[in-house]
């Protein structure tokens, strides 16, 4: 599906350009349908975003968040997706948000991804999504050499969390299936840097899934993905 390219002059103005745009999403949803569901992305790059977006007033009560992949760690871990959100993100006016984490402490993480698939499954379908991209071409936890790649890929699969390792992941990971993300009512990858801009151009220059597992988005998202970047 069709792609396009957001650039801004800094990290900063970025952030609150797409602040504005999701919790315009979000406010849209929520007059609409009296909800709104949102899934974000872990990493070091959406932190100034959660933080604008924190503070846009609307009824966060009507607003469930959740991600869109987490370490199989709980919540209390530095590696925490949850503890990510729940700093930068679930605060200010949003902290009368609701949050829905993939984490559950299960003896085994295929446990865990039953859990978090049966306690996401209202959210669906997303009004937005927020991608990022690792240096790998990995989104959400699609690693290169993923254990279960090619299912998590499979937009004819149904909706779910899955359990995902790969050599370039660190810990086991849960993440929304492809065919989760991909029909949000707004999808957006969030990138920023001149290396990743530069990993971006070697995705739209491929067709290889299994290299860079970001082109099934770019390429086979039935959603338009808009690429929001700055330096
Ligand atoms: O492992 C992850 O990394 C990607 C990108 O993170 P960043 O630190 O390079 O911004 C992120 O999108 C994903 O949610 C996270 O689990």
């Amino acid at each position: 599906m069709a792609h396009e390219l957001l650039s801004f002059d800094n990290g900063g103005a970025l952030a609150a350009s797409l602040a504005d745009r999701v919790a315009a999403a979000l406010a849209a949803a929520v007059a609409a349908r009296g909800k709104a569901t949102l899934a974000v992305s872990g990493g070091s790059t959406p932190k100034a975003f959660f933080e604008a977006l924190s503070q846009k007033p609307m009824d966060w009560s009507k607003v469930s968040v959740t991600l869109v992949d987490e370490r199989f760690v709980p919540e209390d871990n530095p590696r925490s997706n949850h503890l990510l959100v729940k700093t930068h993100l679930l605060k200010g006016k949003a902290a009368k948000a609701g949050f829905v984490p993939l984490f559950h402490p299960e003896a085994d993480i295929e446990a865990a991804a039953r859990v978090a698939t049966r306690e996401t499954a209202r959210l669906f379908p997303f009004d937005a999504v927020i991608l990022g991209m690792g240096t790998d071409g990995h989104t959400a936890s699609f690693f290169p050499g993923g254990n279960h790649l090619a299912e998590a890929l499979d937009l004819s699969a149904p909706r779910r969390v899955m359990t995902m390792e790969a050599a370039g992941a660190g810990e086991p990971r849960l993440t929304f299936s492809f065919s989760a993300l991909a029909d949000a009512g707004l999808l957006v990858l969030h990138i920023e840097g001149a290396e990743k801009k530069a990993v971006l151009e070697k995705a739209l220059s491929g067709t290889d899934e299994a290299e860079m597992p970001i082109r099934a988005v770019l390429e086979r998202a039935p959603a338009k993905t808009d690429i929001y970047w700055a330096p």
